[in-house]
């Protein structure tokens, strides 16, 4: 990848490698954008293949938040830190210490928070060194976890596009393909179970499929068979980048909607399953709710203001199909749009300059 070639491309404005031999520390933080706002978005720890796939995986998720952010009304841009190592084996407190110092360098332009293989533990580490990360523990005024607000999020947005697909919003005895029960699609199985939904499930964590089975009586199915299966609905909840060539001839599912980031390999992915009449909740409306969860912690964290934004959902997925439908274009084109009109309605507005020497997080009792 020619990197500053790709920042141009997709007009990126910081790239930090950060480093820290003795704890094991290898970790890219990518700036997309801050029209709206700092850069929020977390952190993942996950064993890359290669250097180069950390640092894709870096940009395409920091610029998902920029979307992300933009299209849920959030005064945040987009980032999103990824580190390189295995989440179960190569953690320990000087390594996320460290971390922390780093984003305290970068002086409130990027906030991070939990991500696949972070939790709440590590982000109180981070907190250590710096008040620049959200979702570290309720202690500190904070709101926790965000992993069970996304999977409401996720089931609220899920009930919408089922709206659309089968002319009913109630789950009631659909099927739901999830793939990637982890954090947030544990919680999203809890909602759908509770609905009469039947599950099935599948996970590279066989301990996880396990649970799923015992506890909402999902049918297991192997890794790959997920996207083959008989169901209503496919839920991409792990990585990114599920809906591409090789799986879309597979699918039977109506309805796509999931809790992963950056589900479509490639646009032209979104083209091709909205040509075959598939609903597709676009990723970064649906599984907003984390990050306007973690967001309310700006004004003080108010956990009834914050669930009230995130049941918004639904009606956030209601709009993106009614206009998709109008203009005849695919969700995700539709969600762009939303995202991109904003962010340049704020890019073209005049800016008075006004002193305010208060970081916003500042405001967070
Ligand atoms: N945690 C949050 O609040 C938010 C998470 N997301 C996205 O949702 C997705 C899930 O996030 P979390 O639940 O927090 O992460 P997690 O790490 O708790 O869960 C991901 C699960 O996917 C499994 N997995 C990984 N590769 C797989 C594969 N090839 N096939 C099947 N399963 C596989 C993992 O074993 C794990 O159980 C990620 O894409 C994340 O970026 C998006 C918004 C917010
Ligand atoms: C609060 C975080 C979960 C936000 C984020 O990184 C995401 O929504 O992917």
């Amino acid at each position: 990848m020619e990197i500053f070639k790709y920042m141009e491309q997709y007009d990126y404005e910081q790239l930090v490698f950060c480093q820290d031999k003795q704890p094991g520390l290898k970790a890219i933080i990518a700036i997309h954008d801050t029209t709206l706002g700092p850069a929020l978005g977390g952190t993942r720890m996950w064993t890359y293949e290669s250097e180069a796939a950390a640092i894709e995986d870096a940009l395409r998720l920091a610029k998902g938040m920029t979307y992300k952010n933009a299209a849920a009304g959030l005064n945040l841009g987009g980032g999103k830190t990824v580190i390189i190592g295995d989440p179960r084996k190569d953690k320990n407190e000087e390594m996320f210490r460290a971390f922390g110092r780093y984003i305290q360098g970068l002086n409130g332009r990027y906030i991070t928070a939990e991500d696949v293989g972070t939790t709440v533990a590590d982000m109180d580490l981070i907190h250590e060194e710096t008040d620049y990360v959200t979702g570290i523990s309720p202690a500190f005024g904070s709101s926790g976890n965000p992993s069970p607000v996304t999977a409401y999020g996720v089931y609220r947005g899920m009930k919408a596009a089922a709206k659309e697909a089968f002319g009913t919003d109630s789950l009631e005895g659909k099927v739901v393909a999830i793939q990637g029960v982890g954090n947030v699609a544990y919680n999203l199985c809890k909602h759908l179970h509770e609905e009469g939904a039947q599950l099935i499930v599948t996970d590279i964590n066989k301990e996880a499929v396990m649970r799923a089975v015992e506890d909402f009586g999902a049918k297991a199915v192997e890794i790959n068979e997920i996207y083959s299966v008989d169901c209503d609905i496919y839920a991409p909840c792990a990585l990114g980048a599920t809906i591409n060539d090789d799986t879309i001839p597979q699918l039977k599912a109506k309805v796509i909607a999931g809790a992963a980031n950056n589900q479509l390999k490639e646009t032209r992915h979104g083209d091709t399953i909205h040509e075959m009449g598939i609903v597709y909740a676009p990723d970064y409306v649906i599984n907003a709710g984390g990050v306007i969860n973690v967001a309310d912690e700006l004004y003080g964290y108010n956990s009834e203001r914050a669930l009230k934004k995130v049941e918004g959902i639904y009606s956030n997925i209601e709009r993106v199909i009614e206009i998709a439908k109008r203009d005849r274009i695919p969700t995700y084109v539709a969600a762009d749009r939303l995202a991109e009109e904003r962010i340049e309605r704020m890019r073209n507005s005049r800016s008075q300059f006004l002193q305010n020497g208060q970081h916003i997080l500042s405001r967070r009792k």
